[in-house]
């Protein structure tokens, strides 16, 4: 279970991208944030994981409080939470199979991920799970040889072979065609269903939202202003999300301290960690 309470998110340059969102992710399911440029779906996800430090509210995976984790003990838990993010660079001169191996990096000890000896286990894990994301054959393709969509693929193997509690995508079909997009979101579905993991994806298209997703949250200027099933997703409420809330859903409004930005570094460590 994912929870956020009263999150907020203020950057040191005084912009409020989080505004009090408090929202529960029970089981599996695929959650989809939409909201205009700005509204705050990338804080959000990467608030999650501290990738940005919220600046206020509590984030709670399981019966873990990932706020109240010292620098290590977060290192150690974002084990448990994959992440698909486009600037979490696949290592483009190695291969299919080696990029996905590096979604085990946390569980190998450090000396063994050096010389890449992986466990048997975590091999057959790779094969099996390229197998599901279609890309059985490619495991010694170098990924520069690749197109963006099976790039994707790589990358969503990768997170799968963490062996998640959760899965946070961001942005998976921003630079890809119609129908890759489709196809991805088609997958990163199924992925939900077969490993069991819930996955919070911020996307832009909202009709891949509404036929991908069992649940969708609708930032505008930080505010939670829908959160509900794609039915209930109708004019109205699309345009409280896209052209201003008069509302949020969640409670009162609270205020913080900036907080840094840790971004560049905290994802360095994430990646190699
Ligand atoms: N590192 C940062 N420093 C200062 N302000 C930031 C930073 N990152 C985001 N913001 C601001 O926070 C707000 C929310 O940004 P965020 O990127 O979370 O929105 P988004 O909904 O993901 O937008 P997009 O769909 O364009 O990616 C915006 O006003 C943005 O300018």
């Amino acid at each position: 279970m994912l929870e956020t309470k009263n999150l907020e998110k203020v950057y040191q340059t005084g912009d409020r991208a989080l505004d009090d969102v408090s929202v529960t992710l029970d089981g599996t399911e695929v959650v989809a944030m939409i909201g205009p440029s700005g509204a705050g779906k990338s804080t959000f996800i990467r608030c999650i994981n501290r990738l940005v430090e919220p600046t206020s509210g509590d984030v709670w995976l399981d019966d873990v409080e990932l706020t109240a984790l010292s620098k290590p003990e977060l290192q150690r838990e974002r084990r448990n939470i994959g992440m698909v993010f486009q600037e979490y660079g696949l290592v483009e001169r190695l291969t299919v199979m080696e990029n996905v191996l590096s979604g085990r990096l946390g569980y190998v000890g450090f000396w063994q991920s050096l010389r890449r000896k992986f466990p048997p286990d975590a091999i057959e894990h790779a094969y099996e799970t390229l197998e599901r994301v279609g890309l059985r054959g490619y495991e010694n393709k170098r990924v520069d040889a690749l197109s963006g969509g099976q790039r994707q693929r790589v990358g969503i193997a990768r997170a799968v072979l963490q062996r998640p509690k959760l899965l946070l995508v961001d942005e998976p079909t921003s630079s890809l065609d119609p129908e890759t997009s489709h196809a991805v979101m088609e997958l990163l579905a199924e992925i939900a269903v077969d490993t069991d993991v819930p996955v919070v994806i911020n996307i832009h298209e909202v009709h891949l939202a509404e036929e991908f997703a069992d649940r969708i949250l609708g930032l505008s200027d930080g505010s939670l202003v829908f959160d509900g099933p794609p039915a209930e997703l109708d004019e109205a409420a699309k345009t409280r999300v896209y052209q201003g809330a008069t509302d949020s859903v969640g409670a009162s409004r609270s205020t913080g301290e900036s907080a840094d930005n840790q971004l560049s570094q905290d994802e360095l460590l994430t990646k190699n960690g």
